[in-house]
């Protein structure tokens, strides 16, 4: 099915008010700053309520695709189409990596709402803004939220190019947002547990561990990774964290998969330095691997459990 085209001149004026362009904090406010303001019950209503109008059924799994890895979309059928500059109250998104679209269909037999890129603090949004379509899925229907993001391997352990289920996180990002929402619990326990079994039975080699998230938009210093180490986080990104406390916050059932793109720096004397670009060309890479998890995770999902 095509892109839909919008019909309601109320959310017209709404979205030609939210530009494309990057907010830089330095130069002022965001043309579109109403967004970045707090996100009411009623807002996310309105949201939910343009979307609702133009898919096909409720979503049952919401997943959301780290950098690179928007290709999971491809093997969505009966496809439509938003993009996030045609969707009420939506930002722009801004990094490379991140399609910006999203996506509504069917995946190995659940309707699935799917974001092709997510969005970042570091983008110049709240991070209540940037976890907000997490809220709109849930208002959709969708139970399950599947995470999956790039991220710098701390662990020694870990290569470049493995998978890894987080188990739990590291949230070093600030929050504007509803208070004292517990965490402990976010990760659910009988999803990491399946997800291995799937990755188990198709021959899938999975790691386990951590994420840390940071602020960015600068990779870490040595300092920060041998600090983070000690706090035992295996992994970090610039993302997850802020979608996993609003997840949690509405009831998700969250399972999080980070790609682990490029080797953390521990070394004063070593050679390299982290690039968005080999991120991407990483991830891209190994695409196909993180896609066909998900499949069967969702596959397994639909039998046991939808
Ligand atoms: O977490 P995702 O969105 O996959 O992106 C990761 O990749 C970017 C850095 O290369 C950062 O945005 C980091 O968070
Ligand atoms: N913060 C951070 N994010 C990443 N995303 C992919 N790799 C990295 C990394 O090394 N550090």
């Amino acid at each position: 099915m095509s892109t839909p085209i919008k019909d309601d001149s109320r959310h017209s004026t709404s979205s030609s008010t939210i530009s494309s362009a990057p907010f830089n904090s330095i130069v002022g406010e965001h043309p579109n700053a109403v967004t970045n303001r707090f996100f009411s019950y009623e807002r996310i209503e309105e949201i939910s309520n343009y979307l609702r109008k133009k898919i096909a059924a409720a979503p049952e799994v919401a997943i959301i695709c780290g950098s690179g890895l928007g290709g999971l979309a491809e093997l969505i059928t009966d496809k439509i189409s938003f993009p996030y500059n045609e969707i009420p109250y939506f930002p722009s998104s801004t990094v490379p990596g991140h399609r910006g679209n999203l996506i509504f269909g069917i995946l190995n037999g659940i309707y699935v709402v799917c974001m092709q890129g997510r969005f970042h603090p570091y983008e110049g949004y709240t991070t209540a803004l940037c976890a907000m379509p997490v809220r709109v899925m849930k208002m959709l229907g969708a139970h399950s939220l599947i995470v999956t993001c790039a991220a710098g391997a701390i662990n020694k352990d870990y290569n470049i190019g493995d998978m890894m289920i987080i188990k739990d996180h590291l949230n070093f990002s600030n929050f504007a947002g509803p208070r004292f929402p517990p965490v402990g619990h976010a990760y659910d326990r009988e999803y990491v547990t399946l997800m291995k079994q799937v990755a188990i039975k198709h021959g899938h080699e999975l790691r386990e561990g951590i994420y840390s998230g940071l602020g960015g938009p600068c990779y870490e210093t040595i300092a920060e990774i041998r600090a983070l180490r000690i706090l035992g986080g295996d992994a970090v990104g610039m993302s997850v964290v802020h979608e996993v406390t609003v997840g949690a916050h509405c009831g998700f059932r969250i399972l999080g998969l980070a790609l682990l793109t490029n080797k953390c720096l521990t070394e004063y004397n070593a050679a390299h330095e982290s690039l968005h670009e080999e991120v991407i060309r990483i991830s891209e890479l190994k695409a196909n691997d993180m896609q066909q998890l998900i499949l069967n995770f969702v596959g397994v999902l639909k039998e046991n459990y939808v």
